[in-house]
């Protein structure tokens, strides 16, 4: 499968094409706005998203609730594209209104995209960068990775995000017996973390972090259960799922880092507490007495869950601006308020899950046939059977 993505920040909406679906797979809206309203969500966001109610319009590629293998479009509106029309030229500008209406951005944020943008595709207003540079295009990768997940679920796949760590306040007790339980507890906290104790100080970290104009990052964490053996390859290096991951992952706006399994951490440890013992039993097959490496051995799944973490810095847009330089005059300015989200850890973790969600799905379907579901669930079955066995 492939997608690409189009629109921007306050353009009238967000479009995804996705291509390769397989036909047969049961899909309606709900599927998707699930994911859409979670993304919205978790403490720290800011105004905008009291102004947007995600949904998505299936507009190709399903009839009668079933996917065709055709591609499919997505679409979510912008609401708030209404308040934006002539600051992004849809609608004439009156005499004296230019200054006002277009909103020109001439004084970069230091850690947005800005003012690299601007050089790069030669924008002396920098609205142009930071209206495709924004995090409201991960919208639609959401919506991607919810058709991705719906694949997975055919399968007894499941996906599910929980925050680890806010401005330095870390989850302590985040033990779970399935994705399942991951999933009610995270949607249970405010800041999607399994800890009760830490989420009350993660949210006061916020709160101090919003007071002071300042913003914060931390870590989010995708577990992925029931995976089968050997999605992805040893072969080639283009064909490394774990590599994948860490792409997709490091491709989330913001995100600075990513660990499989215990990550950095193996660096520290000798290799009889790194490497994950194997085990057979009839019922089981082949699985491992504990899984450090997150479900990875040779770019291949080991069948155990996924276990992938990523590193989000603080928001750059800060309500108590940093020192920058106004790029028509080279004076020395503080960069430009724009509105924002002082945290939007708890709700990266929902495009984490999607962006993730979507590789593995990929890698199945490369491995399993691309077509329609019942053959690939055949192919999967069989798959098991003899992994099971070999
Ligand atoms: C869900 C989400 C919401 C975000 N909200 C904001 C925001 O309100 N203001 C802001 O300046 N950056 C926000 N960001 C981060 C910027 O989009 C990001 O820092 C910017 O695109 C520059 O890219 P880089 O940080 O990956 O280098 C958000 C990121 C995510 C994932
Ligand atoms: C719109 C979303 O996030 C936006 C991401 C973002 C940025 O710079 O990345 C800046 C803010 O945009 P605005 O200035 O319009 O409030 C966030 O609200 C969203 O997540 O849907």
């Amino acid at each position: 499968m492939r997608y690409l993505t189009a629109g921007e920040s306050h353009g009238p909406q967000l479009t995804t094409i996705i291509e390769g679906v397989p036909a047969q797979l049961e899909l309606v809206a709900e599927d998707i706005n699930v994911d859409l309203a979670r993304r919205q969500g978790g403490y720290g966001r800011g105004r905008r998203m009291q102004i947007e109610k995600d949904q998505v319009q299936i507009l190709s590629g399903v009839r009668h609730g079933k996917t065709t293998g055709a591609p499919i479009a997505l679409v979510v509106e912008n609401k708030d594209w209404t308040h934006w029309t002539k600051v992004m030229g849809a609608e004439p500008i009156g005499e004296g209104e230019e200054k006002e209406v277009k909103r020109k951005l001439t004084r970069p944020r230091p850690g947005h995209a800005d003012l690299n943008g601007a050089i790069k595709y030669g924008h002396r207003d920098m609205r142009n960068v930071l209206e495709r540079s924004s995090a409201r295009e991960t919208t639609v990768r959401v919506a991607a990775g919810g058709v991705a997940k719906k694949i997975l679920s055919q399968f007894g796949i499941k996906v599910g995000g929980h925050v680890l760590e806010i401005g330095g306040v870390k989850a302590e007790n985040v033990s779970y017996d399935s994705v399942e339980e991951l999933q009610r507890r995270s949607e249970a906290s405010q800041v999607r973390c399994l800890d009760e104790e830490a989420s009350v100080k993660m949210i006061e970290a916020i709160d101090t972090a919003k007071q002071d104009g300042d913003s914060i990052g931390g870590v989010v964490e995708v577990v992925i259960e029931n995976v089968p053996i050997g999605l992805g390859s040893h072969v080639h290096y283009d064909r490394k799922l774990d590599a994948k991951l860490a792409a997709a992952v490091m491709s989330i706006n913001a995100f600075k880092g990513v660990e499989i399994g215990i990550g950095f951490e193996a660096a520290r440890l000798p290799g009889s507490q790194v490497h994950d013992e194997i085990l057979w039993d009839e019922e089981k097959g082949y699985t491992r007495k504990t899984n450090r490496l997150g479900g990875f051995e040779g770019g291949m799944t080991t069948g155990m869950p996924i276990v992938v973490r990523g590193v989000m810095k603080p928001i750059p847009t800060l309500y108590k601006p940093l020192q920058s330089v106004d790029i028509d005059t080279k004076e020395p300015f503080e960069a430009s308020i724009e509105r924002s989200d002082s945290c939007a850890v708890p709700a990266a973790a929902v495009v984490a899950e999607a962006v993730v969600a979507w590789e593995v799905a990929n890698a199945l379907l490369e491995t399993f046939g691309h077509d329609q579901m019942k053959t690939i669930q055949a192919n999967v079955k069989r798959h098991q059977d003899e992994a099971r066995s070999f």
